[in-house]
């Protein structure tokens, strides 16, 4: 059986995988921690694998205190920047055993991580593309941690292709041409009755793709949270991973 501790285990994404953990036949529940508890109760001799769903704002301090108690992470939390990313890479370095991972996935949810694949094989077939995301106005950050990695990897993809930036005449704006991230415009939308949603346009004169990705309900990350679980408590990811598609026949 695989130990797992929830970090952030009260939250919408946490008591999903709680329950994802409960109802699983290999895996068990450890510690279900959340704000205010004290994260030094997990240990390599109570867990495999800690599963980190809490708030940008505290993600990295978590990350880097379970790293250093020798424990592996899962962490689906967002808000990851390259400063953040190179401190991770730091704390693995220094880590206790020296086979600890950390798997970090902006989205768990394999609509969300084929979508953002198919937008890389697309981006280089097309002059303009932008990156539109729709969550639950109950959602803290904007854009979300899926649609900075769709726009990082479009952007990737046209650098290697030799495109140019993607055309746009916009003399004045107000805001309303949406955060530009590596040169992909990518606007947010936040409505109650959503959950998650991704749209990728790409457009060319005279046609147009889009790609979509739903989530309608939380149960939809938790498979790719249990492999992500079930890959680091098998060992051979150590270091530092980001994006499930790595865990992805793709
Ligand atoms: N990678 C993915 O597939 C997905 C990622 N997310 C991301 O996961 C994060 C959490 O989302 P939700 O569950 O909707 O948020 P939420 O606000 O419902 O839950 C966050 C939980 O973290 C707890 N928390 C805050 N500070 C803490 C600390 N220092 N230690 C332990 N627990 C702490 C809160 O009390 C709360 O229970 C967000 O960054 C969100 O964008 C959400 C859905 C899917
Ligand atoms: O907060 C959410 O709900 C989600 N957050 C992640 C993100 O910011 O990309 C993943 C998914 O979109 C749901």
């Amino acid at each position: 059986m695989v130990r797992v501790s929830v970090v952030g285990a009260k939250g919408r994404m946490g008591s999903h995988v709680v329950d994802a953990v409960n109802a699983a036949e290999d895996t068990q529940l450890a510690l279900a921690l959340d704000a205010g508890d004290d994260l030094a109760a997990i240990t390599p001799d109570n867990t495999d694998v800690a599963v980190e769903f809490t708030v940008p704002s505290v993600a990295l301090g978590n990350v880097l205190a379970l790293v250093a108690q020798g424990v592996d992470v899962v962490v689906g939390t967002t808000g990851w920047t390259e400063e953040k990313l190179a401190k991770v890479r730091e704390a693995l370095a220094a880590a206790p055993r020296a086979d600890q991972a950390v798997f970090i996935a902006p989205n768990f949810a394999i609509s969300a991580v084929l979508a953002d694949h198919f937008a890389t094989v697309a981006a280089r077939y097309f002059e303009s593309a932008e990156v539109i995301e729709l969550h639950h106005p109950t959602k803290v950050d904007a854009p979300s941690g899926t649609a900075f990695h769709t726009a990082q990897g479009i952007a990737a993809a046209r650098r290697a292709a030799g495109l140019g930036p993607v055309p746009d005449a916009t003399e004045t704006d107000g805001g309303s041409r949406g955060q530009v991230v590596d040169g992909i415009h990518v606007h947010a939308v936040r409505l109650r009755g959503l959950n998650a949603h991704e749209e990728i346009l790409f457009g060319n004169a005279g046609e147009q793709l889009t790609i979509r990705a739903d989530s309608f309900d939380r149960t939809s990350f938790m498979p790719g949270v249990l492999l992500a679980v079930r890959k680091l408590a098998a060992g051979g990811h150590a270091g530092l991973t980001i994006g499930l598609d790595h865990f992805l026949d793709l």
